[in-house]
């Protein structure tokens, strides 16, 4: 059943035609990997299911609720519920430096949540164990590693028990030897079947983990396929041309 569904999604950024037609769906407990070159509207198409980018045309359907119709946005608090089921953790880990991890950790479900200190403290203790951090609860951002921050982004992410994980190159910061913990931690989850978009250049994730693979290129969905046909035989010249540059 799908949870997510795009139809001709378009955005323009001025004269730079970013998203051009892109039609796609996620199933439930489904994880999907999109991959392609830089500037090929990965980014856009990702921050347009959160209304962190609003679209010219085209339309997103989240758990069979219009985020946006044929290029029409309903009222904000619409909106508001609709996207708060998906959880969105970034290439920078936007973390709050002046927020202790905990806090980083509560600030939101504190806001919209009706939930008592109480709960919401075994909540963060639960969820930082569960990305292996138990022992940063009360550590300041700055004082953790690239690896650690983005575990406690994703941390963060799961506070608000979502429906939809959003990945937008989660690991394309971190050095490449704290990769594999942050790696293992979306594993974990895709074990658990969540339900997964995730923009990557990591192509052993793509192709270990995910269900399916997307690939665009300017502003396109090319391709996209089951992991095993994807990438051993890739049907469109572009895909071929891509994965011969992208796959060592
Ligand atoms: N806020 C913005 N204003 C103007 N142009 C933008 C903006 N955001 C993205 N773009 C442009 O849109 C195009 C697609 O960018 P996007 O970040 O979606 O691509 P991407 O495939 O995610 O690339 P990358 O891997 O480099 O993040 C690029 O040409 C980029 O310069």
């Amino acid at each position: 059943m799908a949870i997510i569904e795009i139809s001709t999604l378009q955005k323009s950024f001025g004269s730079n035609e970013v998203l051009k037609n892109i039609s796609f769906e996620v199933n439930k407990n489904e994880v999907v990997a999109v991959i392609g070159a830089s500037g090929s509207g990965k980014s856009t198409m990702l921050r347009s299911i959160v209304h962190l980018e609003k679209v010219d045309g085209g339309s997103i359907q989240i758990d069979g609720q219009n985020l946006v119709k044929d290029g029409h946005y309903p009222k904000i608090k619409t909106i508001k519920e609709i996207t708060a089921k998906t959880g969105m953790v970034f290439q920078h880990f936007n973390l709050f430096p002046h927020l202790s991890v905990k806090e980083n950790l509560e600030i939101a479900p504190k806001l919209v949540k009706k939930t008592t200190k109480e709960e919401l403290d075994k909540r963060s203790r639960d969820i930082l164990q569960k990305v292996g951090l138990s022992d940063k609860l009360h550590a300041q951002p700055g004082s953790l590693s690239g690896g650690q921050k983005q575990r406690v982004a994703i941390a963060r992410a799961l506070m608000m028990d979502p429906d939809i994980l959003l990945f937008d190159e989660p690991t394309s910061a971190l050095d490449p030897e704290v990769t594999g913990e942050v790696l293992k931690v979306m594993r974990d989850l895709a074990e658990e079947n969540m339900t997964m978009i995730v923009v990557t250049h990591e192509m052993g994730f793509a192709r270990e983990v995910a269900d399916r693979v997307v690939f665009m290129d300017g502003g396109e969905i090319i391709e996209s396929g089951r992991p095993e046909e994807f990438f051993t035989n890739p049907q469109h010249a572009r895909t071929k041309a891509f994965l011969s540059k992208n796959l060592n």
